[in-house]
């Protein structure tokens, strides 16, 4: 395996300082809503990508036209011959991933035995063993459950102030919402990375106390998610309480749409194809290290 990503990152650094266009992007699978818009962004940032996507075991058998590029979709039974098709014609290709939690773990172990640099957007399923297996195969990749820049930049300064103020906000409550679309299975993941900072604040609190909003009459009553993108929007509430109830914070981010997270996951793409290129020791990053870069447009 580690001679395939030495071959892979060999050809890689042949292109380097080579136009955008030589960067080739599999998006995994783009006939879902975030793949679709992360094929759309990589092709208006000028990227290659590939014409061939991998979806669902038995799902396959489709086009989907990604920013006039007609994506082939193949389902998941066939992804050895994909595979062997993708990386004989695009050597330096670098995978997105953008499917369901229950598929986050196969499908990263996949991409490690083909020896292929990797983007993880997907959230859920087992994240510990991810970044596990990811760090003893030493494969470069992006994992992240969020994107978005500015989200991101949250993130880094929740993870200042943790670092920083360890227990600062001991015995407070924390209150914490998020409402998606109702076609997503899981608790976001971005709210469950937040919580982690708010546990090392001292703040008492597990990820199964997050309060899931589905239901969008309620999204549009409570919530106040505007009908236009009950069918994506990502509204996250956190609330905290002194033990007295005298003191109250609350931070909040809302987003509409997927462009956010799409033109992040198009600067994670070109992040890693410079560290393949320069054949960067360390291998695995999250978002927080591809924004702290200046890699964020
Ligand atoms: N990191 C980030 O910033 C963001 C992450 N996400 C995450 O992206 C994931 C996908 O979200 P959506 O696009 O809204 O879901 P979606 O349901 O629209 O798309 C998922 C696609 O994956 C396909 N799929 C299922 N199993 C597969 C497999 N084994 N191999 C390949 N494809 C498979 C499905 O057929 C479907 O087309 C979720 O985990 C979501 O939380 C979403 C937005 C932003
Ligand atoms: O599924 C989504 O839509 C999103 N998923 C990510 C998460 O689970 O945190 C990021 C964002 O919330 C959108």
């Amino acid at each position: 395996m580690a001679a395939i990503q030495a071959e892979n990152a060999a050809s890689a650094s042949a292109t380097e300082n080579a136009p955008t266009s030589s960067i080739s992007v599999m998006v995994n699978d783009c006939s879902g809503k975030m793949g679709h818009a992360v094929a759309e962004a990589a092709v208006a940032a000028g990227l290659n990508l590939v014409p061939l996507a991998i979806t669902g075991p038995k799902m396959g058998n489709s086009r989907v036209a990604c920013g006039g590029v007609a994506v082939q979709i193949i389902g998941a039974e066939e992804r050895d011959s994909v595979f062997d098709r993708v990386l004989n014609e695009y050597p330096n290709v670098i995978v997105v991933d953008y499917t369901l939690p229950a598929a986050v773990n196969s499908n990263a172990e996949y991409y490690i035995s083909r020896g292929v640099p990797f983007v993880m957007g997907t959230t859920g399923g087992d994240r510990t063993k991810l970044i596990d297996t990811v760090k003893k195969a030493g494969t470069y990749a992006v994992i992240a459950p969020q994107m978005g820049k500015q989200v991101v930049a949250f993130q880094a300064a929740m993870d200042i102030m943790a670092q920083n103020f360890p227990g600062a906000f001991a015995g407070y409550t924390l209150k914490v919402t998020e409402s998606h679309q109702s076609s997503k299975v899981d608790t976001s993941g971005t709210a469950k990375a937040i919580v982690e900072y708010f546990q090392k604040l001292g703040v008492k609190f597990n990820v199964d106390e997050i309060e899931r909003v589905r239901d969008p009459s309620e999204q549009v009553r409570r919530m106040h998610v505007p009908e236009d993108y009950l069918g994506g929007h990502a509204f996250h509430t956190y609330k905290l309480l002194s033990p007295d109830g005298t003191v109250a914070f609350e931070f909040q981010h809302n987003v509409m749409g997927r462009s956010i997270y799409a033109q992040g996951t198009v600067d994670a793409v070109l992040f890693l194809a410079k560290k393949v290129r320069e054949g960067a020791d360390q291998k695995l990053y999250n978002m927080i290290d591809v924004l702290k870069e200046g890699s964020m447009r």
